[in-house]
C-alpha cells in the first residue's frame, strides 16, 4: 500500500511581531486572508493529501470556507510552534512511514514547484528534507554592544524555510524527545538533527517569505502579483 501524505499547517500563532488587530494569518493579502492563500498553494500541489490545521482554541477568525481540501481536520495549537506540530502528530492516525510535510501558515508565497521538489526529496532521503536558501550576504558576528567583531564564513550557512518533510514516526519521536529535554525548537529539522540525523537541504525560491513584520505584508502582495504574472501555469 502507498504511504499517505499528511500536511501539517501550524496556524495557532498570535503574530505578536506583526502587532495587528488579529493574528497575522487572518490579515488580508490582495483579495483574501493569508491563511487562504497558503492553503490554496498546498492544495494546488497536493489535492489528495490530508490537511491537519493547528488552530488556537480561542480563534474567532477562522472560517472553514478558506479550506480547499475535502480531507482535513482541525487540531488544538500549543503555546509554541513545536507544540502545535506535536499536537497535530498526536491527533492523527498515520502509519510510521507516512510522509508528513509541515508548512507555516505564514508562508503564503511558496510555489507548487518548490512544494513538489520538497515532497520528492522527502521520499528520497531517510532523514527527511527541508526547503532552504543559501545565505546571500556577507555575515557579521556582532558584539553585545552591536559592533561588528568579524566576518563569518557564509559558505555553509542556509536559511531554513518550510515545508519540512519527514516520515511520521521519525518526526514524532524527534519532537517527543525535544519536549522531554525541554528544548524549545523553531523548526522540525532541529529536532531530527538532535537525533543525529542530517535532513537534506533542498534549495528553495528566495520569495518563500515568512510574513513576520508589518512591512512583509506589502512585500508578500508584490511577490504574489509577480508570481501570477510569471508563473501562472506552475502555481
Ligand atoms: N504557538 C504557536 C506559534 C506559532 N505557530 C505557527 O508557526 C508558524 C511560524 O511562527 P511565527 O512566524 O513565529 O508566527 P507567530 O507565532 O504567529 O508570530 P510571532 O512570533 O511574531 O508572535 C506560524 O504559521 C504560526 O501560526 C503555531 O502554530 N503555534
Ligand atoms: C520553521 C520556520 O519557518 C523556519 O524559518 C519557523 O517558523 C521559524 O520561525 P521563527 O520566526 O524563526 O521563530
Amino acid at each position: 500500500m502507498n504511504n499517505r501524505l499528511w500536511l501539517v499547517v501550524p496556524a495557532a500563532g498570535q503574530g505578536r511581531r506583526m502587532a495587528a488587530d488579529r493574528p497575522k494569518q487572518y490579515l488580508s493579502l490582495l483579495d483574501r486572508p493569508i491563511l487562504a492563500h497558503t492553503l490554496a498553494r498546498l492544495h494546488s500541489a497536493f489535492p489528495d493529501a490530508r490537511l491537519v490545521l493547528c488552530l488556537d482554541d480561542d480563534d474567532r477568525w477562522f472560517s472553514p470556507e478558506w479550506v480547499p481540501f475535502t480531507d482535513w481536520q482541525r487540531v488544538t495549537g500549543g503555546a509554541e510552534r513545536m507544540e502545535s506540530v506535536f499536537n497535530a502528530l498526536g491527533a492523527i492516525d498515520a502509519g510510521d512511514d507516512d510522509l508528513v510535510l509541515v508548512h507555516d501558515v505564514a508562508r503564503p508565497c511558496v510555489t507548487c514547484d518548490d512544494l513538489l521538489a520538497l515532497h520528492q526529496a522527502t521520499q528520497q532521503h531517510a532523514s527527511g528534507a527541508l526547503l532552504a536558501m543559501p545565505v546571500a550576504d556577507t555575515m557579521k558576528r556582532a558584539s553585545a554592544a552591536g559592533t561588528s567583531l568579524h566576518t563569518e564564513p557564509r559558505e555553509a550557512l542556509w536559511h531554513a524555510l518550510t515545508p519540512q518533510g519527514f516520515r511520521y514516526r521519525q518526526l514524532y519521536q524527534a519532537l517527543d524527545e525535544a519536549r522531554r529535554r525541554g528544548t524549545l525548537l523553531t523548526d522540525e529539522a532541529s529536532a531530527v538533527e538532535a537525533l543525529g540525523e542530517a535532513p537534506k537541504l533542498v534549495p528553495g525560491r528566495r520569495d518563500n517569505l515568512k510574513v513576520t513584520h508589518p512591512d512583509d505584508l506589502a512585500l508578500a502582495a508584490a511577490i504574489l502579483t509577480a508570481q501570477r504574472d510569471t508563473l501562472e501555469r506552475s502555481l
